[in-house]
């Protein structure tokens, strides 16, 4: 599922219109059952609806489906919030054709008549603004969003909440607390922000008609990762391979303060699917993991106060490497991290602890022959690009591209919609997952799958937004079947795997 901005949405739309004959009115008509359909889901005939008309081609919208909704005997009153004049183009088309039905609307005047037309309300559709909102909410419709966050109606936005921009980085005031938003033909990025994702409630995407020649042919675009394209992308195993042909990885992490981790990521990475697999850590870690990790083999490494001190007695020949988790932040984290980089010949990807050594030997990066995975949550992204966390995600599309690019490193921008961004500046937003993996141990987890994924046999964007989706879909089973968002481990992960790989 594509993902768009503003200027997408209207880029496709006109050109279908311009270049494929389906003109606007047709498109609305279109939009406007399309999402009478999906509301008649959300609402029984004893509701009483009032839709709310704003002066653009959102407000269009809702004449269609009133029109629709009425004809198949739903109660709806409309209210169009500006004068008659200002309702232009399509939108004034099927205002007369709504007329031309013998349907009735009123005309805005104050919210005190808005309050007491809508206190007998069940349900408000929301066709007050839609992708062409600019700025702070402007009067009246700085009275009327306060006035209907308040009702105890159910609120269904059309397109999007009125009042939240399509686009990342754009400042806002006031806006629509949708209960539901059915979405037109692409969801828009603000669907996946989060400071704006929670005003559009739980949101569904009808389609209407649109060609997606333009969206298919972007080389920079960003889409949603679904489980049709994990089915259709996984590697089947071949019937004749052997434990080589499934990737000979390496984990280098741990200390003796922060063991757990690293055992969590060798045992992810072997769970999900790892043919071979390699740890090198500190001689009391080891001892400490060789009973949880029974099918890896181990390097012990050099120490200094319990941590890795010289990647000495490693030799590179592996078809992966997750270095970083449970590593620790000390000096000697940078030149691990560049040997690592310099000696590996096989993707790198580089978690927690890893990502602060990272940070003074980026420029160096995009030289490497080959991938570079950076695995980090906000606060490490914001690290890296001297940003304050705020800032990061106002802009995590943005950001993740910039850094991307810059680089020549995948982003795996982990949070409740895990971002992947590719140096080419592709980018996937994941919508699996949910809030039982904000605990210690999620992330080496997934850096563990990860490693088991780009060692198969499928390209690196693939293997990454495979791992991610196994990983959130993990977690959602489980939650789902055995678990709360409260009592997940990430353990519970690692062997819950197993249920996911049998879905698909
Ligand atoms: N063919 C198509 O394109 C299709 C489009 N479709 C639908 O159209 C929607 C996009 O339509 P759109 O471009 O008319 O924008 P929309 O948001 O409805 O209105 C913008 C108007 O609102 C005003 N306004 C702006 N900011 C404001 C503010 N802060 N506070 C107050 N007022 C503000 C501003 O007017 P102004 O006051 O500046 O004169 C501006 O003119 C899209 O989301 C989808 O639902 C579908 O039918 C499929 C076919
Ligand atoms: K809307």
């Amino acid at each position: 599922m594509h993902i768009v901005t503003a200027k997408e949405m209207y880029d496709t739309d006109r050109y279908a219109m311009e270049e494929m004959g389906l003109q606007g009115h047709l498109l609305m008509e279109n939009a406007g059952r399309a999402v009478a359909t999906a509301i008649k889901d959300q609402v029984s005939e004893e509701d009483q609806i009032l839709i709310l008309v704003g002066k653009g081609n959102n407000g269009g919208d809702g004449f269609v489906i009133a029109r629709t909704l009425l004809q198949q005997g739903y109660s709806v009153e409309v209210l169009q919030i500006p004068n008659d004049e200002e309702v232009q183009g399509d939108a004034r088309t099927h205002r007369e054709i709504y007329e031309a039905f013998g349907y009735g609307y009123r005309r805005f005047d104050s919210v005190d008549s808005l309050a007491t037309l809508s206190s007998r309300k069940t349900v408000i559709i929301d066709c007050l603004l839609g992708i062409g909102v600019k700025g702070p909410l402007r009067s009246p419709y700085d009275e009327i969003v306060p006035h209907v966050n308040q009702l105890d109606a159910k609120v269904i936005s059309v397109d999007l909440p009125s009042g939240v921009p399509a686009d990342e980085g754009v400042s806002f005031e006031g806006a629509i607390q949708a209960d539901y938003t059915v979405v037109i033909q692409y969801p828009k990025t603000s669907a996946f922000l989060q400071h704006t994702a929670p005003y559009y409630g739980d949101w569904k995407a009808v389609d209407i008609g649109l060609p997606d020649h333009l969206l298919r042919g972007r080389n920079k675009g960003c889409s949603v990762w679904t489980k049709s394209d994990v089915v259709a992308s996984l590697p089947e195993r071949e019937p004749f391979s052997h434990k080589g042909s499934h990737g000979k990885g390496l984990v280098i992490g741990g200390s003796i303060q922060m063991p757990g981790s690293v055992t969590m990521t060798s045992r992810a990475a072997l769970r999900a699917g790892a043919g071979l697999l390699t740890v090198a850590t500190v001689s009391k870690v080891i001892s400490i993991l060789a009973s949880s990790v029974t099918e890896a083999t181990f390097i012990p490494l050099e120490e200094q106060e319990g941590r890795i001190s010289s990647v000495e007695g490693i030799e590179f020949g592996y078809d992966g490497v997750a270095i970083g988790m449970g590593m620790g932040r000390h000096r000697e984290g940078k030149e691990l991290l560049e040997k690592v980089l310099k000696l590996s010949e096989s993707p790198v990807l580089i978690d927690a602890d890893g990502l602060y050594a990272l940070k003074g030997y980026l420029s160096e990066v995009k030289s490497r022959s080959y991938p570079t995975i950076i695995t980090p949550h906000p606060g490490e992204m914001a690290h890296l690009l001297d940003v304050s966390i705020p800032e990061l995600l106002e802009k995590p599309f943005h950001y993740s591209r910039q850094f991307a690019s810059r680089y020549g490193v995948h982003v795996v921008l982990k949070g409740a919609f895990t971002l992947v961004t590719t140096p080419d500046e592709k980018q996937w937003v994941h919508t699996t997952g949910n809030v039982g993996l904000a605990k210690g141990g999620s992330g080496d987890v997934l850096a563990g799958m990860l490693l088991a994924m780009v060692m198969q046999p499928q390209t690196v964007e693939l293997a990454l937004n495979n791992g991610v989706w196994l990983h959130g879909s993990t977690a959602d089973l489980l939650t789902e079947q055995a678990h709360s968002t409260y009592d997940l481990l990430a353990t519970d992960l690692i062997d819950g795997l197993s249920k996911t790989y049998r879905t698909i």
